[in-house]
């Protein structure tokens, strides 16, 4: 395995978050009088994290008017106790997420999530989706000054793992995933079935699109094959 340390992006990802995702943002709506949007739309609005996500559910408005920055705050304390209630309530791990995690970990490669949901939402929701155990530690959207797009969350990652970035493996489902790992200097792998902002998935700027976690395991094994023939 040429990979010291994978880090796992999670929405979209590792596990398919939309349905509470699009309750918890349709409840806020609804608390705003606003009519509800379907999963679709909510979808194309995750990736940068939960403020992005209520700014852009609420520009989504008849008016079309722009959220100033009180509507936020109050839009994000609404979301935040609807969230709380369902978090994890429909979120469903992607097939080929465990036995990839579980082939990561025989290799004896160190895991992390690094993720832009904030912290409050992730931990708990790793746990009851049963996966907290695989990883030595998660980086969320609260963790550092910056978030995905920029590098500054994976580079934190390998920096509490001891890890070299250019020996690292990033593996997500959106723009943000792909700009944050090609800006750290890794290799990084997208997977075709989460959220990438509405946008086909072959339009981003990676090193292979693999159909799921457990073919990323494959693919990393590859790598090593190929470079010591
Ligand atoms: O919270 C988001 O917007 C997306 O989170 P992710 O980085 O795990 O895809
Ligand atoms: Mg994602």
């Amino acid at each position: 395995m040429p990979f010291s340390a994978v880090l796992l992006d999670l929405d979209g990802t590792l596990l398919d978050t939309i349905p509470d995702l699009a309750n918890a943002s349709n409840a806020m709506r609804m608390e705003l009088g606003l009519a509800p949007l379907s999963q679709d739309t909510i979808a194309s609005y995750v990736g940068k994290g939960t403020e992005n996500l209520v700014l852009r559910t609420l520009s989504n408005n008849p008016d079309g008017s722009v959220p100033t920055a009180d509507d936020i705050k109050q839009g994000l304390e609404i979301f935040g106790r609807h969230y709380h209630a369902v978090n994890g309530e429909q979120a469903a791990v992607y097939p080929g997420v465990v036995q990839g995690l579980e082939a990561f970990k025989a290799a004896g490669v160190k895991m992390a999530v690094v993720t832009n949901k904030p912290t409050e939402f992730t931990l708990p929701l790793l746990e009851r989706a049963g996966l907290a155990h695989f990883f030595e530690h998660v980086v969320c959207g609260d963790t550092c000054a910056r978030k995905k797009p920029h590098p500054m969350p994976l580079l934190h990652a390998c920096e509490l793992m001891q890890a070299d970035p250019q020996g690292a493996l990033a593996i997500g489902d959106s723009i943000n995933d792909a700009l944050a790992a090609r800006a750290a200097g890794m290799t990084v792998l997208a997977v075709p079935y989460g959220y990438n902002e509405g946008m086909d998935v072959r339009t981003l700027e990676v090193d292979d699109i693999v159909m799921s976690i457990s073919e990323a395991a494959q693919w990393a094994f590859r790598q090593q094959t190929n470079n010591n023939p």
